[in-house]
């Protein structure tokens, strides 16, 4: 038997860092919600006790440092399941971007996996075991639209925002989110996101409250380390976007635009320095 999962990929509407924790990690409050440019997994049962993966993609590794393997690994170990599968990850989410898509193909990998093997476990559960994975993870597995508290695990589903077009531009430059937290200072900090007022505008359903709302403390970290993506900002909001932001650690921007008869400007002015550019709409 085939199953198939989508994996989408996650921007950050406003992302804000409060302190670091004692386990190394960072409290943060950020709203996150899905965009339509998503991984395709395709999952198949062994009878053989192995995991396998496949992807036409290069660049990710295939072994145990692949997070779908490692989603696969612990749900076999933690519900003693004795038979193997074989999972393709058909890639379409740059990696490296902060577009969470190796957390999303973790999630997918446990929502898979749960009904391939006929599990039962319930939701809560699984975003407990994806937070074992990573912080980005536990959303992953409902996507939707949410604040998320704690190290990002912690989730309150909102409504979805307003409709819009995501122009989503990337920046051939890979980021580590360990080494962006690494270097965040909180003393630095200019002027911090809300989380409520980008909470209400989307409650009132206001596409220019949620553009006005838009911020992400590692900006200050990421663009100061690669000049490059404030210049990807100022150029999105020069070709006409409402609203722009980078996602997560970065380094990919976004840019919220409202008139579909704009996004073909902003889509065809990118690309003419950036070669990984998606013009795509918000998944609600
Ligand atoms: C930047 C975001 O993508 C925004 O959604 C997330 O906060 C990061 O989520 P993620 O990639 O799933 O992160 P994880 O795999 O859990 O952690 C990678 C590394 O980032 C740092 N990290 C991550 C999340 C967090 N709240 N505080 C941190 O300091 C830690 O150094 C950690 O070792
Ligand atoms: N299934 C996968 N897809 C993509 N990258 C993977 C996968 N499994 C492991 N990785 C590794 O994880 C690292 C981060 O990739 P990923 O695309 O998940 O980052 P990201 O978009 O910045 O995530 P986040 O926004 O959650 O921080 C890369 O070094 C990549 O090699």
């Amino acid at each position: 038997m085939k199953i198939y999962e989508k994996a989408p990929a996650k921007i950050n509407l406003m992302l804000d860092v409060l302190h670091k924790r004692p386990d190394g990690y960072h409290e943060v409050e950020m709203i996150m919600t899905m965009v339509d440019l998503a991984d395709r997994l395709e999952m198949e049962a062994l009878s053989r006790d192995t995991i396998i993966i496949s992807s036409q993609a290069g660049y990710i590794p295939l072994d145990e440092k692949n997070l779908a393997f490692q989603a696969a690994k612990l749900i076999k170990e933690r519900y003693n399941v004795r038979s193997g599968v074989y999972i393709h990850l058909d890639k379409n989410i740059p990696v490296a971007a902060g577009l969470a898509g190796g957390s999303s193909d973790a999630a997918a990998t446990l929502r898979g996996l749960n009904r391939l093997w006929d599990l039962g476990i319930p939701v809560e559960e699984l975003k407990q075991l994806g937070a074992e994975l990573g912080s980005d993870v536990p959303f992953c597995i409902t996507g939707g639209t949410a604040l998320a508290t704690g190290r990002g695990e912690l989730l309150t589903p909102l409504p979805n925002p307003p409709q819009c077009w995501v122009v989503l531009a990337k920046l051939p430059i890979n980021v580590s989110t360990a080494e962006i937290y690494g270097r965040f200072r909180s003393e630095e900090v200019v002027a911090h996101p809300s989380a409520n007022r980008m909470r209400q505008a989307i409650e009132t359903s206001s596409f220019q409250g949620v553009c006005e709302e838009l911020g992400n403390v590692l900006e200050e970290v990421t663009l100061k380390l690669y000049p490059e993506v404030a210049h990807l900002k100022e150029t999105m909001l020069k070709l006409g976007a409402d609203g722009v932001l980078m996602s997560g650690s970065g380094p990919t921007v976004f840019g919220l635009v409202s008139k579909e008869a704009k996004v073909s400007r902003i889509y065809n002015g990118l690309r003419g320095f950036c070669k990984e550019v998606y013009a795509v709409r918000l998944l609600t």
